[in-house]
């Protein structure tokens, strides 16, 4: 052991808009979905080890596997060099705001900067979001997930909420009743936050529907987020359960999460910036 260690950060993924456009004969789902990161997320730290360990504290670490079952874990055996990890998690687990993706591709940034090389592993083999959270900002994401296209975006700020029930993805795409939707219109080249935001308002989130026929609380929460002073636009990411709404600034964001924060205690709640 040379007690080298790094740490690295993982953001929240935001699917600001996901269509589901199509499904292949292997059952997966082709998407086109605009996706950003967060400021708020997990911490990955790693350092040298003669074997792959997990270790997983913070707010959000009940019930995440601390085991193989890891993506973290998977991460790194993936790569091929043994490490221990220490996952501080604050996100909740299962929540359409890609977790455990963002986790995965954090391991695998960090082992890059650790061992001095690019990492050998295909991160679709570790999950149809991870390819999308390597680029680790605004990116186009479409086939099913294997296709990222990189944007450059004006940061957006924002409102996350999570009810506190988890979805489970594949639940989600089983319950949508049409699975060729057209895909996202062409998007704007230019024109900032405010053409975004006009954009942003004619897409959708194709799995909003199943999911809250799964879980009608995502009702409520897409309800009081579309109620908050300032909120844009509100909306669910991913397969659920975490819903967003988008703010002119992030003052008038924070105040909404204060607001949110009182009304239910239970919920958890985060204004942030995606970029
Ligand atoms: C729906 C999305 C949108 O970004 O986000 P989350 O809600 O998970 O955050 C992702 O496509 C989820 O990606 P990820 O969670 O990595 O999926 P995977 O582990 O590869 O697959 C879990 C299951 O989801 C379904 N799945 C996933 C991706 C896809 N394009 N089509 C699918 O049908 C399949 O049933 C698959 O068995
Ligand atoms: N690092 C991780 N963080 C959270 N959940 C994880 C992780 N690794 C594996 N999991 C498992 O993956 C499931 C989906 O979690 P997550 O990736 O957060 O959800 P989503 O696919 O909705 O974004 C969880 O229920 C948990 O059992």
């Amino acid at each position: 052991m040379t007690g080298r260690q790094t740490e690295a950060f993982a953001p929240a993924k935001i699917n600001l808009a996901l269509h589901v456009t199509g499904q292949r004969d292997d059952g997966y789902h082709l998407l086109d979905s605009l996706v950003m990161f967060a400021d708020v997320g997990d911490t990955v730290r790693l350092r040298d080890a003669p074997e792959v360990s997990l270790e997983i504290t913070g707010s959000r670490a009940a019930g995440v596997p601390a085991d193989r079952r890891n993506l973290c874990w998977k991460a790194a055996e993936a790569f091929g060099c043994p490490v221990a990890i220490t996952l501080d998690k604050h996100l909740p687990a299962a929540a359409g705001i890609g977790g455990g993706s963002s986790d995965a591709a954090a391991v695998l940034r960090a082992m890059e900067a650790l061992y001095g090389r690019p990492s050998p592993v295909d991160p679709l083999t570790l999950g149809a979001d991870v390819p999308v959270c390597m680029v680790g900002h605004a990116a186009r994401m479409s086939g099913i997930g294997d296709h990222v296209l990189p944007l450059f975006m004006a940061p957006l700020h924002a409102v996350l909420v999570n009810p506190g029930v988890e979805v489970s993805t594949p639940s989600v795409f089983k319950a949508l009743s049409c699975k060729e939707n057209a895909p996202m219109s062409e998007m704007p080249e230019g024109g900032g936050p405010a053409a975004a935001l006009v954009w942003l308002s004619a897409q959708r989130n194709d799995l909003q529907a199943p999911a809250i026929a799964l879980q009608p609380v995502i009702g409520d929460v897409l309800t009081a987020l579309g109620g908050q002073t300032g909120a844009r636009l509100a909306r669910m990411s991913g397969s659920g359960a975490t819903c967003f709404a988008l703010f002119d600034d992030l003052k008038t964001a924070k105040a909404a999460a204060t607001d949110l924060q009182k009304a239910h205690p239970a919920w958890w709640v985060a204004a942030c910036t995606l970029r």
